[in-house]
């Protein structure tokens, strides 16, 4: 812990793969879907851009408990009223999602805030100051998920290491093109597609794990 970082990511775990939830609107589905490769992920976003709030709410409490069974930090996307609400481990932020200051505020020192960040390095610089515990840079490959993503440059990866903030990595990444991501700095894989549409999510999902346990831990 630095001065100008106070303790801001507790419940982060060292790096390896960020999950992100798929839009899934039928809840026991996609409890099942996460359970089965929830063992392999560091982290689980809750992310539905597709529900309404009383389906998310639903969504997200069912998942808290699959998570606190497992030990794997839950973080709500786009909503930290929500994150707050539940008891959430925190919640992620873009641009269009509010304040990182007033989230930090209400969620307190040891939540998860993650920040988007994109392809901007002045953007983490600002997401650094205002609280976040880690910075997401994408898309870093072309996105099913989201097709009109920005895209980024694996060298703002490097250039944002001063920040000394995990970082994390988004966009179309696959075991195949994670390992250049993680050799230039990135502490998280961030993914949806790639293991909850693969033919076969656990063996895909325990692949990015491999790509850190190669990578040396
Ligand atoms: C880990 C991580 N990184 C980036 C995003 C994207 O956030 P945002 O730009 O707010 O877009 P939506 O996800 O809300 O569509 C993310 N969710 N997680
Ligand atoms: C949610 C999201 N944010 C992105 C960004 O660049 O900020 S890319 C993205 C989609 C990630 O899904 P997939 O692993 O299927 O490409
Ligand atoms: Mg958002």
């Amino acid at each position: 812990m630095s001065a100008s970082h106070p303790d801001h990511s507790h419940a982060l775990p060292r790096r390896g793969l960020y999950l992100i939830t798929p839009d899934d609107p039928e809840t026991t589905r996609l409890l099942a879907r996460v359970a089965a490769v929830l063992p392999q992920a560091a982290l689980l976003q809750y992310r539905n851009k597709q529900a309404d709030a009383v389906l998310r709410g639903e969504q997200a409490r069912a998942l808290l408990a699959t998570c606190r069974e497992r030990g794997v930090p839950l973080v709500i996307n786009d909503d930290w009223q929500l994150a707050a609400e539940i008891g959430a481990d925190g919640a992620h932020l873009g641009e269009d999602d509010g304040g990182l200051e007033r989230a930090r505020e209400v969620l307190g020192p040891r939540a998860i805030l993650g920040a988007s960040c994109y392809d901007r390095l002045d953007r983490a610089e600002s997401a650094a100051r205002a609280g976040a515990s880690y910075l997401a840079f994408g898309a870093f490959f072309p996105s099913n998920t989201k097709p009109g993503a920005r895209r980024a440059d694996p060298s703002l990866l490097r250039a944002s290491a001063h920040l000394g903030l995990p970082r994390v990595a988004i966009g179309g990444i696959t075991p195949d093109n994670s390992p250049a991501l993680v050799a230039a700095g990135a502490e998280y894989i961030a993914v949806v597609s790639g293991v909850f549409d693969a033919p076969d999510p656990v063996e895909a999902a325990r692949a990015y794990r491999k790509v850190f346990e190669q990578a040396g831990g």
